[in-house]
């Protein structure tokens, strides 16, 4: 045995939220588990995704739900100040990113941590920053998340332009951006930035914003974008930046759009190369690893998390290492399913959705029936001159899709979520008792519509 190689059941490669969850776990049931870590034990979510972002977002809401009340409630003056959201996001979201209370959690459960960047160098071997040697009895776990892709647009390269990173680590709000990317990253973060007064200019290349959920919401959020004096190009190709001086210039083929700043959110990709899952037999230029519904990758080898493509999220992430923790433990688990994986965009209004939209069900074959209805044509809805909507997909017995838009429309997808997983019946929703007036009465309206 090499002296200077660290033995352990199962090495963990990248501790982001799903890599945390899973060598905690197996710590915890005494497993000897080295967590490896190029940067902040946590990930994004904690630091440059979820968390902050959605401090950002409660922040900007105040401000919209402030701006609402001279119309139903009497006077208001609303004053937009970044600093304490800054101040939240650095205090209390990240301590100033730091990750000792993160990394101690996992040390307290009795991990290895292991700080540096890894690469997969052979099979059950992981060599950290080209000089530690880890071997793994059990196992490996690729858990190395995601990146921003940044398009190859002349000019771009090089030029100081924000990713979600900068965007969330800003101290203060810039005179104007454009943002180039009209989906969850670029909605969320352009919608706060122009509550709090920026000059937002969404640039998205296709047909529609949210492009991948029903065309009904991309519609809906573009319809409040304008309201709220957002400008959104869709359908958008960007020739060209330049940045001179204190702006960005982003040539589309049709104008021309200058801005302080540029905020690029155009997707998510893993560098499979940067791994060394060529090491394991893996293809190295894939997109995502590809999984079983064990998340085995190969024999010993696990991988969770955006790495595999599956969506892009906390929960799948947390739920997949459920999965993989059954598996390397040999315990009975059920296999992973992907039908009502829950996406909450969170924009006002809120974007729910589970399962297929109208359009993937269709491309599967299915024949299905599908109904909208408004939420401000619910009482709740009308009270609140609320925005939204409700759109059911369903094949003849169960729903195989579902959006809600709309005040927590996240939430409303709850119910939603639960009928799609659990296949509940369509005529069991239709009896059910839903309570008045909710905003999740939209179900039962649209329920009826479906016929
Ligand atoms: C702005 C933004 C907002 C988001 N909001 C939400 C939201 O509201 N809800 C939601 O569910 N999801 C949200 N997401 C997505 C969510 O952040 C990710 O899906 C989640 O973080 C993925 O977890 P992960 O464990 O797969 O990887 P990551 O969080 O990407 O963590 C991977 C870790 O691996 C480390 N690593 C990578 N390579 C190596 C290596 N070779 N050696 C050692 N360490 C390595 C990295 O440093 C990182 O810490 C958001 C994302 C963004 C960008
Ligand atoms: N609330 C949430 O759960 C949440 C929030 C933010 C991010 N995320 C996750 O992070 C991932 C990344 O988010 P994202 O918004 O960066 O990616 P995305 O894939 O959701 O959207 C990227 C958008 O950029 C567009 N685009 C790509 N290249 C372009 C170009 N050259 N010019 C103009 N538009 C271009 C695409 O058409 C697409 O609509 C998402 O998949 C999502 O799952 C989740």
């Amino acid at each position: 045995m090499d002296a200077d190689t660290e033995h352990f059941d199962v090495v963990v490669l990248g501790l982001g939220p799903g890599g945390e969850e899973l060598a905690g776990r197996l710590a915890e049931a005494g497993l000897a588990v080295a967590g490896v870590e190029a940067h902040l034990v946590g990930g994004e979510c904690p630091y440059w995704g979820c968390v902050p972002s959605k401090m950002m977002v409660r922040a900007a809401d105040l401000l919209a739900e402030g701006r609402r009340i001279p119309s139903m409630a009497g006077e208001a003056t609303v004053v937009p100040d970044w600093a304490p959201v800054a101040r939240r996001i650095r205090d209390e979201a990240t301590d100033d990113w730091d990750d000792k209370v993160a990394a101690d959690r996992f040390l307290g459960k009795g991990g290895t941590l292991v700080r540096g960047r890894g690469r997969i160098t052979a099979p059950g071997e992981v060599t950290v920053d080209d000089t530690r040697v880890l071997r793994a009895r059990r196992g490996i776990v690729i858990a190395t998340g995601s990146q921003p892709s940044v398009p190859p647009i002349p000019g771009l390269a090089g030029t100081p332009y924000w990713t979600n990173h900068e965007a969330v680590e800003a101290e203060r709000v810039p005179e104007s951006i454009v943002v180039l990317g009209g989906g969850a990253v670029g909605v969320e973060l352009g919608q706060v930035l122009r509550r709090f007064g920026a000059e937002v200019t969404v640039l998205e290349a296709a047909e529609r914003l949210l492009a991948l959920e029903e065309p009904e919401v991309g519609e809906l959020v573009a319809k409040v974008f304008a309201h709220e004096g957002i400008t959104v190009r869709t359908g958008a190709e960007v020739t060209r930046v330049d940045h001179h001086g204190a702006a960005f210039t982003v040539m589309t083929e049709d104008g021309s759009h200058r801005a302080e700043r540029l905020l690029i959110a155009t997707g998510r990709r893993c560098d499979l190369a940067a791994v060394g899952v060529g090491a394991l037999g893996l293809d190295e230029s894939a997109p995502a690893v590809e999984v079983d519904e064990r998340m085995r990758a190969a024999e010993g080898v696990w991988a969770i998390g955006d790495v595999t493509g599956k969506g892009f999220y906390t929960h799948v992430a947390m739920y997949q290492a459920r999965i993989a923790l059954a598996d390397i433990l040999g315990e009975r688990a059920p296999a992973a399913d992907y039908r009502a994986v829950p996406r909450v965009t969170f924009t006002d209004p809120e974007v729910g959705s589970v399962g297929l939209t109208e359009a993937q069900a269709r491309e599967r074959g299915l024949d299905v029936r599908t109904a909208v209805t408004s939420v401000s044509s619910s009482a709740r809805g009308w009270i609140h001159r609320a925005e939204g909507l409700v759109k059911l997909v369903a094949d003849d017995r169960v729903l195989v899709g579902a959006t809600a838009a709309g005040p927590a429309g996240g939430e409303v997808l709850g119910l939603l979520t639960l009928a799609v997983d659990a296949r509940v019946p369509i005529e069991r929703l239709t009896s059910m008792i839903y309570a008045y007036p909710t905003f999740h009465r939209a179900v039962e309206d649209t329920l009826a519509r479906l016929g």
